[in-house]
């Protein structure tokens, strides 16, 4: 059973890295894969009672949208390759912003949605996939032309690259990484709130790490710099990839500081607030919706990231860490 899952997950990562490296095979592929739709980088959606689904549509079924608005088939070549199926079914992502939203929305019954919220509808195992596509779409909408010599650069096939004919260059997908990391002080983790952030949330603190760092330096820059902590320790959790502001890796981690040196001194340039928390007030907070945090003065309590944001899994590590101490 595991010999027969490691075998599948070997030929699935050697057939997408095969169409990535082969373009007349990734254009076959494009007739037999299935296509998720994008509309100016909002991901297409439909609703059926209270659920969102993401629907896969085929390439016949794309051809049927085209020809509503007399465009060719040649609009398929502008997709990109997200992943494929154990069955080797490729998956790609297309953006049909350019042509009437509305229509493409009642031909198929459903409606282009905004990243943000749709990440938090639609199922947990759609949402990474929609974030990776949409980061992938942007990332070809903002390098159409090469840097150092100002001409149009051509992708491949796939999209995994794009390259400038008059100086050589290859430009690969670009991600920032960016660390973001939960303090405690043994007994108490440390949230924040910054300005953007919606009313009531708090979160754990991150930071995009600066040129030549590693991830321990960023962790005691970030921390540093945004509640004037020393960490002593620091361990590494899991990371994700976040689409916002645009393709983010977050590399999750625990710190802990010395609890008779937990004074936050907070940077207010970055910050509107940052708080210790007790155990009882994670646990709280961590039952708490945006809406049901709104108290009848207008105020909020406190409420945190919700499951599809890593911070959250850092508070949930936190919350067992100090309940199994207290067992
Ligand atoms: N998934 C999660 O759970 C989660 C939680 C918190 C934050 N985040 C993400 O982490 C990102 C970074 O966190 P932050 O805002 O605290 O970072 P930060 O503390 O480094 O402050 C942001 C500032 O850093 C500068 N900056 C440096 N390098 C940058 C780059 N490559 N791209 C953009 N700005 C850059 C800009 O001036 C920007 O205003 C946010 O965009 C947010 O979406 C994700
Ligand atoms: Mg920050």
């Amino acid at each position: 059973m595991i010999l027969n899952s490691s075998f599948q997950f070997f030929s699935h990562c050697r057939y997408l890295n095969v169409l990535k490296e082969d373009d007349s095979l990734c254009r076959q592929a494009q007739t037999s894969g299935t296509f998720y739709l994008f509309h100016n980088l909002s991901p297409f959606l439909q609703k059926v009672g209270e659920k969102y689904f993401v629907p896969q549509l085929s390439a016949a079924e794309i051809k049927r949208i085209l020809e509503k608005f007399k465009e060719t088939e040649q609009w398929i070549e502008k997709s990109v390759l997200i992943g494929c199926s154990d069955e080797h079914i490729p998956h790609f992502a297309l953006d049909l912003g350019a042509l009437e939203k509305s229509v493409i929305e009642s031909q198929l019954k459903g409606s282009f949605t905004n990243l943000q919220k749709a990440l938090f509808v639609v199922d947990g195992k759609d949402s990474p996939l929609l974030a990776s596509a949409q980061s992938l779409l942007q990332w070809h909408n903002s390098h159409q032309y090469c840097s150092k010599t100002g001409q149009p650069t051509q992708r491949n096939t796939a999209g995994s690259k794009r390259v400038c004919h008059a100086s050589g260059i290859t430009y690969y997908p670009q991600m920032s990484p960016v660390i973001i990391t939960l303090v405690s002080d043994g007994s108490r983790c440390l949230l924040a709130r910054q300005p953007s952030f919606p009313q009531g949330m708090y979160s754990a603190l991150s930071g995009f790490c600066d040129m030549g760092e590693n991830v321990e330096e960023a962790v005691h820059r970030e921390v540093a710099e945004e509640v004037g902590l020393e960490v002593e320790s620091l361990w590494y959790s899991a990371s994700q990839h976040w689409p916002f502001p645009s393709s983010c890796l977050m590399i999750a981690c625990h710190a802990l500081v010395r609890a008779q040196q937990a004074e936050i001194s907070m940077n207010k340039l970055e910050l509107e607030e940052a708080h210790w928390f007790g155990l009882e007030e994670i646990m709280e907070g961590l039952k708490r919706q945006p809406r049901s945090a709104k108290q009848n003065d207008g105020s909020f309590l406190p409420w945190f990231p919700p499951k599809q944001a890593i911070a959250h899994q850092l508070i949930c590590e936190w919350v067992k860490q100090q309940t199994s101490q207290l067992a």
